[in-house]
């Protein structure tokens, strides 16, 4: 019974170790990934200075979240497709073409509600 338990915090902890694998991975090689996170960082601290409610941080988070979980899934079919297909296919393109949209439109919406959230807390500073 004990050892059952045992054995599932040690699985848990060996996923959250793969996870955060996979996290560092994207993080180190990953330029758009990197630029997002940048990006993110600094809507943050905009955040802070601008002094968002809270209902204007769950928007904030939620879509910082999409983004760079719509990036982190455009680079796994990518590195997916490297490696079942690294030739020269119609197919394959396809498929990139399609996953790199999910991260264009996760963005749009980004900067579409980053303009909602934003634009009148800058308006009312001037
Ligand atoms: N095997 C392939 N066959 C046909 N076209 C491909 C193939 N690999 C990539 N492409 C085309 O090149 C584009 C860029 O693919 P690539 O794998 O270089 O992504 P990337 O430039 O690393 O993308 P990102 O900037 O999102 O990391 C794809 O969207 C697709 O149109």
């Amino acid at each position: 019974m004990r050892s059952d338990s045992n054995d599932k915090r040690k699985k848990r902890g060996i996923g959250l170790k793969f996870a955060w694998n996979g996290f560092w991975e994207v993080l180190k090689h990953e330029r758009n990934f990197q630029i997002h996170l940048i990006v993110g960082i600094i809507i943050i601290c905009a955040g802070f200075f601008l002094q968002l409610t809270a209902g204007e941080w769950v928007m904030i988070v939620l879509v910082i979240g999409f983004v760079l979980t719509a990036e982190m899934i455009n680079t796994t079919i990518e590195k997916l497709i490297n490696y079942l297909k690294p030739e020269i296919h119609p197919e394959a393109k396809t498929i990139k073409d399609i996953a790199a949209a999910t991260v264009l439109i996760a963005a749009v919406i980004a900067v579409i509600i980053g303009f909602i959230v934003f634009l009148p807390k800058l308006y009312s500073l001037l």
